[in-house]
């Protein structure tokens, strides 16, 4: 279980000058300016729940994790993580998750992969029967036997992420953390990791919380999803209801006699204040329409009064649209005076 009471990070910037006087200037006066990376979080995650963590560059995710796994302290505000307060009692928290964090290794950089898993063993004091479950797991799912007895700093980038995955989940975390784990894989391994995750999830109960810009990984693996904008959470819910929060609805119909496409599309347009429609693959038209001004039902019931439908399907707003729309959306400066 994961909660997040009013989470706040702010870090002290040196405010540079540009040019070379500007920088021999900040040598003799500093100043500094003060920027929220996370403004206020709050959130609850059951144990079991797969969540996605997501928000534009810079929206304070990787943040937020690093508060969450004990390596940063918070500014104010409080977390608690399998019942601990993880930067006040980190080792005891470090026992119960597991991490990935893309940028930055877990393993030792000069052992080969095996050596660092069976340090962690060790670490961790894992059983005989889990690590000998889990190895097999990731044997079989990630490849591991490929990478053989090459240290670590000469693997691909992806050969990497596929043992931090492993080396995250050997220990049977209750949490684990997972920043960006498929950065830098291929289709195929990206899938192989989403499938370990879930496998995991499905088996041990383990609860999920995942950043990722890979839109991919967010559908596969989750099923709530936290949006963070300006560092703080815009949305928290299921991933149907972040889809319903768009503010554009589409339909596709085909229909039999009557008007020609063009003037199918032309009445539409005209009659349905703010839609848009257009011609898509053969006879179909997609419209699409403000939800704000038109009901499901006052479309339907204009469409089946001027055609004589043979199909209609309302598809959902796809996420890139709804996430994009969100990111665009500005909330003024997060620097606040110091
Ligand atoms: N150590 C630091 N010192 C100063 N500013 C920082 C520090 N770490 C992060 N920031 C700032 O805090 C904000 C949030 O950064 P964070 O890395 O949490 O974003 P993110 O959502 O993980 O972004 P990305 O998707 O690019 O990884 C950014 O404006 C970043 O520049």
């Amino acid at each position: 279980m994961i909660v997040a009471e009013n989470l706040v990070k702010e870090f002290k910037v040196l405010e540079r000058r540009p040019g070379l006087l500007g920088s021999l200037g900040t040598l003799f006066s500093r100043e500094y300016r003060v920027v929220r990376a996370v403004a206020g979080v709050s959130f609850e995650l059951p144990a079991g729940v797969k969540a996605a963590y997501i928000g534009a560059n810079g929206a304070g995710k990787s943040t937020t994790i690093k508060m969450l796994t004990g390596i940063m302290r918070p500014t104010s505000g409080r977390c608690l993580v399998n019942g601990l307060e993880p930067y006040r009692e980190r080792r005891r928290t470090a026992a119960g998750i597991g991490v990935v964090f893309g940028q930055r290794s877990q393993l030792w950089w000069d052992l080969p992969v095996p050596d660092s898993f069976r340090i962690l063993r060790r670490i961790h004091e894992i059983p005989d029967p889990v690590y000998r479950r889990n190895m097999a797991r990731y044997r079989q799912l990630l490849d591991l036997d490929a990478l053989g007895s090459t240290p670590v700093r000469q693997l691909s980038l992806g050969q990497r992420m596929r043992a931090e995955v492993a080396a995250s989940l050997l220990h049977d975390p209750a949490v684990v953390f997972l920043d960006e784990p498929t950065v830098g894989l291929d289709l195929v391994l990206k899938e192989a990791v989403r499938e370990l995750v879930n496998q995991v999830n499905a088996e041990l109960g383990t609860t999920v919380l995942l950043t990722s810009h890979d839109i991919g990984d967010i559908t596969a693996i989750c099923d709530q999803v936290l949006v963070v904008n300006h560092g703080e959470v815009v949305h928290q819910g299921t991933m149907h209801e972040l889809l319903r929060t768009a503010d554009t609805r589409a339909v596709v119909f085909e229909y039999r006699d009557g008007p020609t496409p063009e003037q199918a599309v032309a009445l539409v347009e005209d009659r349905l204040d703010g839609a848009s429609a257009g011609r898509i693959d053969g006879g179909r038209i997609k419209v699409e329409y403000p939800a704000r001004r038109w009901s499901v039902r006052q479309v339907m019931g204009f469409l089946l009064e001027h055609f004589d439908l043979t199909d209609c399907v309302a598809p959902e707003p796809d996420l890139e649209t709804v996430l994009r729309r969100i990111y665009a959306r500005r909330a003024g400066t997060r620097e606040v005076p110091v």
